[in-house]
């Protein structure tokens, strides 16, 4: 039902005000053209894109949007979910380019914006506040990252006596793991725990009471965790009015990266567009690697067959990132999953070099040979950003780092501590939530405690006062405090009253927050002055947001990557090296791609083989990780290396094999490759070396 696009005369320089179109390949403006134009509103039915790595994905879903907006959609009614804010941002800007492309005399075009791009965590946030009256919650609601989950459901749980059983109750993650897989994937809690967490069945019970009371909790307090965001949702377009009134807002619903939303996810899409009309997914089961955190890759094999007629599908299959024989070593891997949608990926690029499977020691030798390789290939101009070393788990790059530090290489980490997991970052926003919330008990519990002489029995007092009153600042002046909190207490008096009364606007109103921070800061922290950078970074991010309750809504939901008190992050280096786990570097390309650590037991990651669809992801991550390379790709295997904590053996050397998911059938498709190589000749024996008597002197400096 493809049309052509009707020539719109008089457009720019471009003859052809449809000219971005010629940019795609066949299936790709299949996939961007499906339905649209069929005659003055209809909307078009649904749609799957399977597309493969390195397909243009990204490319196709924005030309898509582009090309809905550029034949009359309205931008304000097109909803576009993505799996990062950074995706979106991206996503949002492509498709103003495009469009600016056809708004040459088209006025009507010229100031197109996408108001509703967005992560589903993030347009949830928007949707609740907007609605909150309709469901009866307070549009005030302050949102807990998911520590301040874990510390509320402590808290729940100490309240219900559940930490001292004396039996061994799941500790206070595992306890927001259960819950929060649960809810994603709509599971019964019985099943969770038999599937997912066998050891914690037998406190079904005590479980399924500590979540109706950290439920209850949130409630009274006025604080939503990630889940709510979808789950909230999920609930209010449930009621049919509801799910008609939001669906209606939005004409076209797209969603990218199909394969890693959850069940969720996947009913709240249903729910605003029952009949699939105007919906178009994208994404790759292929590269299906989040059911450790409830998305199922079912929500993408299911989809065409949960409408009538079912939803058309398009698949890309040629790529234009990698060469020819990284992508046949990539098939050859994907080859052997047992279920899937059946793509040969195929590219133009040829290239003599095939992707290498390299031999090491261990993995002290392969991060000298990782350095060596990654300066050789900089010798030749491809630069430090354009090459990435990957690894499934964020320690194993830790001999990498001690290596890279050693010989002054710059480089940043993805995938490990998070910005926002950063202590002092925490503490600064549990401030601003608490002013934003009194009811955040959480944060009320962090803010107090920051000052000296404040305890958790005194905080636990002081927030028990401020809980029912209208007054917080009143009620505050009145609490009782022990004489040694009182100096600090009559600060934190000032700042709240400041505060609360408003005097301060944002974003003063954080320099402020900051001020009294700084003043605890070097009490609390040794490396005060690291730390205070990531303030002042988290400053400047404050300024960039009109006010605080969208700043900490924005910045709870996608938090900057890296602190400064990380290992390496190269503020002040133009050109690094980028290390990565697999899961942080989906949607990402580089020159060249190493791949650490390709050894059983590291991928497939011997904490998940417990299933064989636990398996299957690990050879999708593998996959993942190989499609990253555009021009080469090292696959590393040390002999043996290090393992820490196994149950029952300590930490130790263990010898390991290459990945079982390239098997010795799949040679061919490799270079193989020992590292060192051997010497040609035998090196003649150097003469002995001089020894210089240093000992004496050392102990007679104590003579
Ligand atoms: N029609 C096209 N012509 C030329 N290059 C293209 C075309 N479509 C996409 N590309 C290029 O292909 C590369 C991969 O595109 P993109 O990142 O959108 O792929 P993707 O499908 O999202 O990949 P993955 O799922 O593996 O992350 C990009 O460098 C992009 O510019």
């Amino acid at each position: 039902m493809q049309t052509v696009a009707d020539p719109v005369p008089g457009v720019g320089s471009d003859a052809d005000p449809h000219a971005y179109l010629t940019r795609l390949n066949p299936e790709q403006r299949a996939a961007v053209e499906h339905g649209v134009g069929v005659g003055a509103g209809a909307v078009p039915g649904p749609l799957l894109v399977i597309a493969g790595a390195g397909s243009g994905k990204t490319n196709v879903l924005a030309h898509r949007v582009a090309h809905l907006v550029a034949r009359g959609a309205d931008p304000g009614h097109i909803l576009l979910l993505t799996f990062s804010r950074r995706a979106a941002d991206e996503m949002a800007r492509r498709v103003e380019r495009i469009v600016r492309q056809v708004a040459a005399g088209r006025p009507q075009l010229a100031g197109a914006e996408l108001a509703w791009a967005g992560t589903f965590h993030s347009i949830g946030a928007r949707l609740l506040r907007e609605y909150a009256p309709r469901i009866g919650l307070d549009p005030a609601f302050t949102i807990h990252d998911r520590e301040d989950s874990a510390d509320l459901m402590n808290l729940v749980r100490h309240e219900l006596g559940l930490a001292d059983t004396g039996k061994r109750f799941p500790r206070k993650q595992t306890c927001l793991a259960i819950y929060s897989a649960a809810v994603n994937t709509l599971a019964p809690l019985a099943d969770v725990l038999a599937q997912r967490y066998p050891w914690c069945a037998d406190f079904e019970d005590e479980l399924k009471r500590l979540f109706r009371a950290y439920v209850e909790a949130k409630q009274a307090q006025h604080v939503l965790d990630y889940d709510d965001l979808l789950l909230y949702w999920s609930h209010m377009v449930e009621a049919p009015a509801l799910a008609a009134e939001i669906g209606a807002r939005f004409r076209h619903v797209l969603v990218d990266e199909y394969q890693d939303t959850n069940a969720l996810q996947a009913s709240i899409v249903r729910a605003l567009k029952p009949d699939g009309a105007g919906v178009t997914v994208v994404g790759d089961d292929a590269q299906s690697i989040y059911a450790f955190r409830g998305a199922t890759v079912r929500n993408i094999l299911d989809f065409p067959g949960q409408f009538a007629p079912p939803a058309r599908i398009v698949t890309l299959e040629r790529n234009y990132r990698s060469t020819q024989p990284i992508l046949a070593a990539a098939n050859g891997v994907i080859a052997r999953a047992t279920e899937g949608y059946v793509k040969a990926l195929w590219s133009e690029r040829e290239s003599a070099e095939r992707p290498q499977l390299v031999s090491v020691r261990d993995e002290a030798d392969q991060a000298a040979f990782v350095v060596e390789q990654v300066l050789a290939r900089r010798e030749t101009g491809i630069a430090l950003k354009q090459q990435a070393v990957l690894f499934r788990a964020a320690h194993h790059s830790a001999a990498m780092e001690i290596e890279l530090v050693r010989r002054n290489i710059p480089f940043v980490k993805f995938g490990g501590l998070k910005f926002l997991e950063a202590a002092h970052v925490k503490d600064v926003l549990a401030v601003l939530r608490w002013i934003e919330n009194p009811r955040d008990r959480v944060a009320g519990f962090r803010m107090l405690q920051l000052m000296s002489g404040v305890g958790p029995k005194t905080a636990a007092q002081v927030l028990d006062q401020v809980a029912s009153v209208q007054d917080v600042a009143m009620a505050l002046r009145e609490a009782r405090v022990p004489a040694a909190a009182a100096p600090a207490w009559q600060d934190f008096l000032a700042l709240v009253e400041a505060l609360h009364g408003r005097e301060v606007p944002w974003p003063a109103e954080f320099e402020t927050i900051a001020g009294w921070y700084g003043a605890h800061l070097e009490r609390l922290y040794e490396d005060a002055a690291v730390r205070e950078g990531d303030l002042a970074q988290l400053a400047q991010i404050a300024r960039t947001y009109p006010s605080r309750q969208r700043f900490l809504t924005e910045l709870t939901l996608d938090p900057p990557d890296a602190t400064s008190d990380e290992a390496g992050v190269p503020l002040r280096d133009e050109d690094y090296l980028i290390l990565s786990t697999i899961h942080s570097a989906k949607g990402q390309e580089w020159k060249a791609v190493t791949l650490l650590n390709a050894v059983d037991g590291c991928i497939p990651s011997d904490l998940a083989t417990g299933t064989p669809q636990e398996i299957e992801e690990e050879r999708r991550l593998l996959y993942v990780a190989m499609t990253r390379a555009k021009d080469h790709l090292q696959i590393v295997v040390p002999q043996r290396f290090y393992v820490t904590q196994q149950t029952g053996y300590g930490d130790r050397h263990v010898y390991a094999g290459r990945t079982r998911f390239i098997p010795p059938g799949m040679a061919a498709l490799f270079d193989s490759r020992a590292w060192p190589e051997a010497p040609a000749a035998p090196a003649a024996s150097p003469p002995p070396p001089e020894v210089v008597e240093v000992l004496s002197k050392m102990k007679a400096m104590w003579n």
